[in-house]
């Protein structure tokens, strides 16, 4: 069984739910899990037996939310060693906006410069297409779940 750290960046709390979503079926399934609200880059330096998702609506005009941002100021400047680590990215965006998904691409690529790997592809939620964000996280948990 996994330990595994959701970390959160959002604004009205959607991508929060995504996330709860996702640790309460990981829990179901046997695993440690928890969401980290006010993610640090001492978070990973910490916690590097932990398998991390990070899960980051864009506010503004492809900006992150005000709580991811010090974690990604810190990855940028601080570079922490977390070379090799595997995580999941999931990005809450609306196509609406000219710059759709910007910045969880922006978070996405600041882990990928300093050593980290994501495994599979990003999970895009677009708000233009009217599905359940939960729905769409925990079907897209389904696709790698086993691989824990
Ligand atoms: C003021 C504002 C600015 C936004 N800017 C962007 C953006 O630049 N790019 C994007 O893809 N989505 C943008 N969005 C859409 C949100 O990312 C999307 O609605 C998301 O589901 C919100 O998640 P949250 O409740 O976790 O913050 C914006 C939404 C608001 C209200």
């Amino acid at each position: 069984m996994a330990n595994i750290i959701i970390f959160v960046g959002t604004v009205m709390g959607t991508a929060q739910g995504v996330a709860e979503a996702i640790s309460r079926q990981l829990i179901q399934d046997g695993h440690t899990a928890r969401v980290e609200m006010a993610p640090r880059a001492m978070d990973l330096t910490e916690n590097k037996s932990a398998y991390w998702v990070f899960c980051t609506s864009n506010t503004g005009a492809g900006d992150l939310p005000d709580n991811i941002q010090p974690f990604y100021d810190q990855l940028t400047t601080a570079f922490p060693a977390i070379a090799g680590q595997h995580y999941r990215m999931v990005i809450l965006g609306d196509s609406c906006y000219p710059t759709f998904a910007e910045a969880g691409h922006r978070l996405d690529a600041a882990l990928a410069d300093i050593g980290a790997i994501r495994d599979g592809e990003a999970l895009v939620i677009d708000a233009m297409n009217g599905d359940d964000p939960q729905a769409q996280g925990l079907a897209w948990l389904k696709t790698w779940a086993e691989e824990l």
